[in-house]
């Protein structure tokens, strides 16, 4: 199967179907494509019995989808969407192949920097592997770069119970293939996207967009897991708004010296988080349900790139330092921190 001959009605597997992952199964079934779901544990019994269920802009909806745990039962998919906490990536990795052909897209839908981000690219940092989130290059083996696809959510939603999500605001996307090929091969899941009510669009230039999405993730959501709060309540916080620019003001020199100048300011970005309003992010999401966070893809890894090109990133260091023990002493710490 290859992009010319991808099925007529796209055939999408969702590979974790938490808070993102069930809000773009339920609109893209909804919108007429085949999904089937990979899920586990809790969530695989809740699907199989009553289906997986959106509530968004006051209405819930509930679509019968084929539900597993085991990929093998699955034939190639159009594209995968993988959308599972950093965390959970390598292992996701390991049992993806059969869902896959030489045509299939994998689309990760998450935040923070990917296995792949310096993998193909030029500029300073070229094929620099990402210990902190790749560390045994596992998830790099078991996806080919030609066939990965990047995907920036600017989304909030959450999980109500096990198959059952809801989304708060937001439903803009954009997706780009990692070694930046023509943005023609990834139309038809754009226009799926956007039959489904995303607002979705392709670049040829994904890494710039997920380094900006990385700004708001990489301050607000350490924050918020070590004062338990929502975004709204850092933001408005004087002291704590003052955190969140500096270390933004460091991605923005890391940001330059690889080559991903920024297009807004610092206090843009911030202005886009407030509009979420009370809003607990992702992180102190996993933090309240007791799960490992991301730490390594938001912070770590730009803690890291610091370090190999010898520029100081004092704030994002000491905002490691204190979530990581924190992380540490709530035992959801990541495996590779
Ligand atoms: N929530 C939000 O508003 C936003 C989140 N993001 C990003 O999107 C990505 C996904 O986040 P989110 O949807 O919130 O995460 P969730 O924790 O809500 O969902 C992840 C889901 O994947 C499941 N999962 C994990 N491992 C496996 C596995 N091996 N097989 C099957 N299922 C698995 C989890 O199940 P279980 O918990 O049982 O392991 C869970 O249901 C993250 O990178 C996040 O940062 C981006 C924008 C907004
Ligand atoms: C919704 C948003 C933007 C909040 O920072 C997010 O990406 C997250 O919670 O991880």
């Amino acid at each position: 199967m290859d992009a010319m001959t991808k099925s007529d009605r796209l055939k999408i597997c969702i590979y974790g179907a938490g808070a993102v992952g069930g809000t773009m199964g339920v609109l893209l079934a909804l919108a007429g494509a085949e999904v089937s779901v990979i899920a586990h544990d809790a969530t695989l019994a809740a699907i199989k019995h009553d289906g997986l269920q959106l509530t968004k802009d006051g209405k819930t909806h509930r679509v019968q989808v084929r539900v597993t745990a085991d990929p093998a039962e699955l034939a190639p998919q159009d594209y995968v969407i993988i959308s599972v906490k950093a965390p959970s990536l390598a292992d996701v990795a390991s049992h993806i192949a059969p869902l896959l052909s030489p045509g299939t897209g994998v689309i990760t839908a998450m935040n923070g920097v990917p296995w792949w981000f310096f993998v193909g690219g030029n500029g300073v940092l070229s094929n620099t592997r990402l210990a902190a989130v790749d560390p045994h290059g596992i998830v790099e083996k078991s996806i080919p770069l030609a066939q990965t696809v990047g995907c920036v959510v600017y989304m909030a939603c959450s999980l109500d119970a096990p198959g059952k999500v809801r989304h708060y605001s937001g439903n803009k996307l954009v997706i780009g293939y990692a070694d930046n090929k023509s943005v023609s091969g990834l139309s038809d899941i754009n226009d799926m996207f956007n039959s489904a009510g995303f607002s979705s669009r392709v670049t040829t230039t994904i890494r710039h967009d997920i380094w900006h999405k990385l700004w708001g993730n990489l301050s607000i959501n350490p924050i918020s897991m070590l004062t338990g709060e929502t975004s709204d309540i850092i933001i408005n916080d004087p002291l704590l708004y003052e955190l969140c620019l500096r270390m933004m003001r460091e991605a923005e020199v890391l940001g330059d010296a690889i080559g991903i100048p920024m297009d807004a300011s610092t206090t843009e970005v911030i202005g886009r988080a407030r509009t979420l309003g009370a809003f607990k992010t992702s992180m102190l999401q996993d933090t309240e349900a007791g799960k490992p966070v991301e730490l390594d893809a938001l912070l770590t890894v730009a803690h890291d790139i610091g370090k190999i090109l010898d520029l100081p990133t004092p704030f994002i260091d000491s905002v490691l330092g204190l979530a990581r023990l924190r992380a540490r002493k709530l035992g959801l710490l990541d495996t590779a921190a």
